[in-house]
C-alpha cells in the first residue's frame, strides 16, 4: 500500500510497532517505530504532521488465538483502534480507511455475500473489527468522521514486481503454507476438511490479491477525500470467484512443478470455525468506487507469491 501510495506521488508516514511487521518492508515512506498504546507519541505525531487522511492496517489477526486471549484483540484492534479515532478527531484528520475482514459476517447464510448480509461474527477478531465499523458509524454523526471499512476475503498474492511480500509468523493461510511445502521450509499441507457440503468437499474461499486490495484502499481514500460520500460506508471485497481448498492445492502444484518443485498434501480434519464456502459480492466497490480487480486470475495471484517465496529460500 505504501508503495502504491509512493509511487502514486503521496507522502507516507508508517507508524507500526513491529510486532508482527518487518522494518525491511517498508521500502517506501518514512517508518516510525511506535504503538497505538502510545497516546502521547500519537498526539506528537499528529501535531507535527498534517495528514490528509490515515489507512489503519494495525491489528491482531490470528483467528484462534482471538479465541482463547480475547483480551489482546479487544485492547489491540478496539482500544488501540479508538486512541488513533479519538487523536485523528482532536486533530480535524477527517478520512479513514480501515481494514475489515469477511470475519464479521460469521458462517453465511448465503453466498456470495453482499453487504446487507447479516453480521454474526463468531470469534473475538471478528467481534473486534465490527466493533469499530459500529464506533466508525458514530463518529461520523457526532465528529464528521468519514471513513470506509474495507472488508477483506482471503488476501493473498505479493506485489507484481517481486519486492515486498507476505511474512507471518506463525503462517497460517493456505496459499503461503503451500508454497512453503514447495520450497522445503514445511514438510507437507493438510487439508483442514473433506466433508464440506461443496463440490470437493474442501471449503471453499474468495482469494483477492493484495494490490488489489491496494487499489480498493487508493480509490476509498479519493472517494471521500473528493467528498463524493460522506459517514462510514463498507465494502466486501473480493474476487467474486469461489475457490476450493483443492483447487488452490492443484493451482499451486501447477505453477511449482515448473521449478521442479513437487508437495507432499496431507488429509486431515476440519479447523474448528471454518464456514463452508465464503465469497464475496463486491458489486457496490465496483459501482460506487470505480474499483475493478486486475488479478482475478488464481494462477497468476499464485505466480507472485511463489516469485516472492523463492527469494525467501
Ligand atoms: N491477511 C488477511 O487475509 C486479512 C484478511 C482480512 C483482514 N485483514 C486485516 O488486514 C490488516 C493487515 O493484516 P496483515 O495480514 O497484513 O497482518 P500483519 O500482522 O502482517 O500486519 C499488521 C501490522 O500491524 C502492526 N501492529 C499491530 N498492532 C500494532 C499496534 N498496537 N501499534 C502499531 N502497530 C501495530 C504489526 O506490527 C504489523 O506490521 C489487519 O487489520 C487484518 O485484520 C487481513
Ligand atoms: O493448512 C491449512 C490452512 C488453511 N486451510 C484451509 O484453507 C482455507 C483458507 O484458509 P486461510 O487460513 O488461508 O484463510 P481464511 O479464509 O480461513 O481466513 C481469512 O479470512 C478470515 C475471514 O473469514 C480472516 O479475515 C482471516 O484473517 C483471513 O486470513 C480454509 O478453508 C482453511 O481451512 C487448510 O486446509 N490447510
Amino acid at each position: 500500500m505504501v508503495k502504491m501510495l509512493c509511487k502514486a506521488g503521496h507522502t507516507v508516514t508508517v507508524l507500526d510497532n513491529l510486532s508482527t511487521g518487518f522494518r525491511q518492508t517498508v521500502k517506501y515512506g518514512k517508518l516510525i517505530v511506535g504503538d497505538l498504546a502510545d497516546i502521547h507519541l500519537l498526539e506528537n505525531l499528529f501535531a507535527e504532521n498534517k495528514f490528509d487522511g490515515v489507512m489503519h492496517f494495525a491489528a491482531n489477526s490470528l483467528v484462534g488465538e482471538s479465541m482463547v486471549n480475547p483480551s489482546k484483540y479487544y485492547r489491540n484492534n478496539v482500544s488501540n483502534t479508538l486512541n488513533l479515532l479519538d487523536v485523528m478527531v482532536r486533530h480535524s484528520v477527517k478520512h479513514f480507511i480501515f481494514s475489515s475482514t469477511a470475519a464479521i459476517f460469521g458462517e453465511p447464510d448465503y453466498v456470495p455475500i453482499d453487504e446487507t448480509h447479516p453480521k454474526k461474527p463468531i470469534n473475538p477478531y471478528g467481534f473486534s473489527k465490527l466493533m469499530i465499523e459500529r464506533i466508525l458509524e458514530d463518529y461520523a454523526d457526532a465528529y464528521g468522521l468519514n471513513s470506509v471499512s474495507l472488508r477483506y476475503f482471503n488476501a493473498c498474492g505479493a506485489d507484481p514486481e517481486g519486492e515486498i511480500g507476505e511474512c507471518h509468523d506463525p503462517e497460517t493461510h493456505l496459499i503461503p503454507l503451500t508454497l512453503q511445502v514447495a520450497s522445503g521450509k514445511r514438510d507437507s499441507i493438510t487439508v483442514f476438511g473433506l466433508d464440506y457440503s461443496t463440490d470437493d468437499g474442501t471449503c471453499v474461499r474468495d482469494y483477492i490479491h493484495v494490490n488489489d486490495l491496494c487499489s480498493a484502499h487508493a480509490l476509498a481514500l479519493d472517494y471521500i477525500l473528493s467528498c463524493k460520500a460522506q459517514g462510514a460506508l463498507a465494502f466486501n471485497l473480493g474476487n467474486g470467484a469461489g475457490f476450493s481448498v483443492q483447487q488452490v492445492i492443484e493451482v499451486v502444484k501447477a505453477v511449482v512443478a515448473q521449478d521442479g518443485c513437487t508437495l507432499t498434501i496431507k488429509n486431515g480434519e476440519r479447523r474448528l470455525g471454518d464456514p463452508a464456502v465464503l465469497v464475496a459480492d463486491s458489486t457496490q466497490a465496483m459501482t460506487q468506487m470505480g474499483w475493478k480487480p486486475e488479478y482475478v486470475d488464481l494462477e497468476t495471484i499464485v505466480r507472485h507469491a511463489w516469485a516472492w517465496e523463492k527469494k525467501q529460500i
